[in-house]
């Protein structure tokens, strides 16, 4: 027997659910514990790592969420909305610390999310790195530091398999704009210009989203006015990096007392 709280990864097939695996084959705090696809894909019912093109794990990729849920101590998922609100009340009944890193969340999703928190510990962020969530810090900073007269805009690329826009990074960092200048981002945000758009309404926080090659992360807030920009950016270079994040979140979410928290939680950098 081991003390290191188990770790189911779904969607473990996926981009991320690959690199989660990875870093947790490097972790000596926490253990891979379960693996799962959705029923019919063609990675149920064999070993994991075989499956990943590598040595044998010892783990069988599964169908059956609460099955593995129940068995564990943490889910990592980075999937999909639909299959996430799905976890999230699987997870609850099986008290397992649930990460979540899936975007293009709907408000009824969100909704189903905190009703599941009522009962479990839910860790979710649309960017797990340590440098976005320290970029929302400083983009709230200078927005309550500038007026309307400067112009906000949120640029964002990603790789061409990305399937919801804007990127819930470019999300969080409009939040953290809309909550420095002091309005909801719901009034204020412009997305997706097209066509005869009219002039820039004064105010607006606006969203642009680039898709192209392998491009794992870009982030641009830009603070525009006549004659001077602000250009506040990061880049992810290796998807490690948001692994890594959820790993601390599940390491960290033990034995903490059942609620919706965030990666400024975990990074000791909420206020
Ligand atoms: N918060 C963060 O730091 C980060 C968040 N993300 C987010 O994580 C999510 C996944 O990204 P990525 O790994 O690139 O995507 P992928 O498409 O590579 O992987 C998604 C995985 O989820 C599975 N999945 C999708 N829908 C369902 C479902 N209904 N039931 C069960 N499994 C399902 C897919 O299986 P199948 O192939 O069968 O559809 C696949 O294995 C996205 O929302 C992305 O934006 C990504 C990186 C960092
Ligand atoms: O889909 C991705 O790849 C990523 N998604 C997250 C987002 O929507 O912001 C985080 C990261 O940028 C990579």
């Amino acid at each position: 027997m081991t003390d290191q709280p188990g770790v189911v990864v779904t969607g473990v097939s996926g981009r991320m659910g690959q690199m989660l695996v990875r870093e947790l084959g490097r972790s000596d705090r926490l253990r891979l514990s379960g693996a799962l696809e959705r029923p019919g894909h063609a990675w149920v019912g064999r070993d994991l790592g075989e499956a990943m093109g590598g040595a044998p794990l010892g783990v069988t990729v599964s169908d059956d969420p609460l099955d593995t849920f129940a068995r564990a101590q943490a889910v990592l998922d980075f999937t999909a909305p639909e299959a996430t609100v799905e976890f999230a009340d699987l997870a609850a009944q099986a008290r397992c610390v649930h990460v979540i890193g899936t975007t293009g969340l709907q408000p009824a999703h969100l909704d189903r999310i905190r009703a599941a928190a009522h009962h479990a510990v839910i860790v979710r962020a649309g960017n797990m790195s340590l440098g976005v969530n320290l970029l929302t810090r400083i983009t709230r900073q200078v927005a309550a530091a500038l007026d309307a007269d400067w112009d906000i805009e949120i640029v964002e690329m990603h790789h061409n398999r990305k399937v919801d826009a804007p990127s819930g990074t470019a999300l969080m960092l409009g939040e953290a704009a809309a909550a420095g200048r002091g309005v909801d981002l719901a009034d204020a945000s412009d997305r997706g210009r097209d066509g005869l758009t009219g002039a820039r309404r004064r105010g607006d926080i606006g969203f642009a989203a680039l898709r192209g090659g392998d491009v794992v992360g870009e982030h641009e807030v830009i603070f525009a006015t006549e004659g001077e920009r602000i250009v506040l950016k990061h880049i992810a270079s290796d998807r490690a990096l948001f692994a890594r994040g959820a790993l601390r979140a599940a390491l960290w979410g033990q034995d903490r007392a059942p609620g919706e928290y965030d990666m400024l939680d975990v990074l000791g950098l909420n206020d």
